[in-house]
């Protein structure tokens, strides 16, 4: 098991993010995770990521708690911009290298390529379809075992999206997993082996999409519209 977590909770205030979540993440397996805004998807990504601490229940990465070591091997892309203005696309992939032990540039060589990027490219001239395709490719660039991607296709056109999911879906093997949050559920429910539906902080559905769909005589679609309607 990569992940496991147990009954979950973090309070901001009097407000439960997260609450009582529990949730197994298996390897070589594609998740997606699904539910409205303000469900809980990011603070659940923040907290597996070792960047939020919960406030109670527990959570492990690889059986050890989260934290330097996991830190390591997991790799989170939040929704918020992370490179300096400053920045050329080559920079961008110097300074993952620097930091992250498991960033390999002839990757990152590849996946500028597929994404359409120039090393040459300044960050702040780029678009924002380009600025999250950047973040895409570096983070993709890590050889991690958990790679969790907070609305990899928010601002990418419609026609880039099969190439973008192309070049995250050639990342995964039997070895590493990846968590992928969407408001596309179209978009996910053609590649996703695993459907986790979050409602008011919680795990509300969870399980393998095929089975789910077997169940439930539904498409992934479906279901998220009849779960929150
Ligand atoms: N730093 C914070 N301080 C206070 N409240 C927060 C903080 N971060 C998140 N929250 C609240 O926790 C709840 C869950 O937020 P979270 O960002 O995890 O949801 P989400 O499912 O990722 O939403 P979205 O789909 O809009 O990104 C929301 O009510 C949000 O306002």
């Amino acid at each position: 098991m990569l992940l496991e977590c147990n009954g979950l909770v973090k309070t901001y205030m009097s407000k439960r993010a997260v609450d009582n979540l529990s949730l197994n993440i298996e390897r070589g397996r594609i998740y997606a995770l699904l539910g409205p805004n303000g469900s809980g998807k990011t603070t659940f990504m923040k907290i597996a990521a070792g960047l939020v601490k919960p406030t109670s229940g527990s959570i492990a990465f690889c059986g050890n708690n989260i934290g330097v070591e996991s830190k390591k091997k997991v790799a989170y892309m939040s929704t918020e911009p992370f490179f300096y203005n400053y920045m050329t696309v080559e920079d961008v992939g110097k300074y993952y290298q620097d930091f992250f032990e498991d960033f390999d540039m002839k990757r990152y060589d590849d996946l500028l390529e597929k994404m359409e990027l120039s090393k040459k490219d300044h960050v702040k001239t780029l678009s924002s379809g380009l600025a999250a395709k950047l973040k895409l490719a570096a983070t993709l660039a890590r050889k991690s075992e958990l790679y969790m991607l907070d609305e990899p296709l928010n601002g990418i056109d419609i026609i880039a999206r099969d190439r973008v999911m192309t070049a995250i879906l050639e990342t995964i093997g039997n070895e590493n997993s990846i968590i992928i949050s969407s408001h596309l559920v179209d978009e996910l429910e053609k590649v996703v082996d695993n459907a986790i539906f979050i409602k008011n902080g919680g795990v509300y559905l969870a399980g393998g999409a095929e089975e789910l769909r077997a169940t439930h005589k539904k498409s992934l679609v479906e279901l998220y519209k009849e779960i929150y309607a």
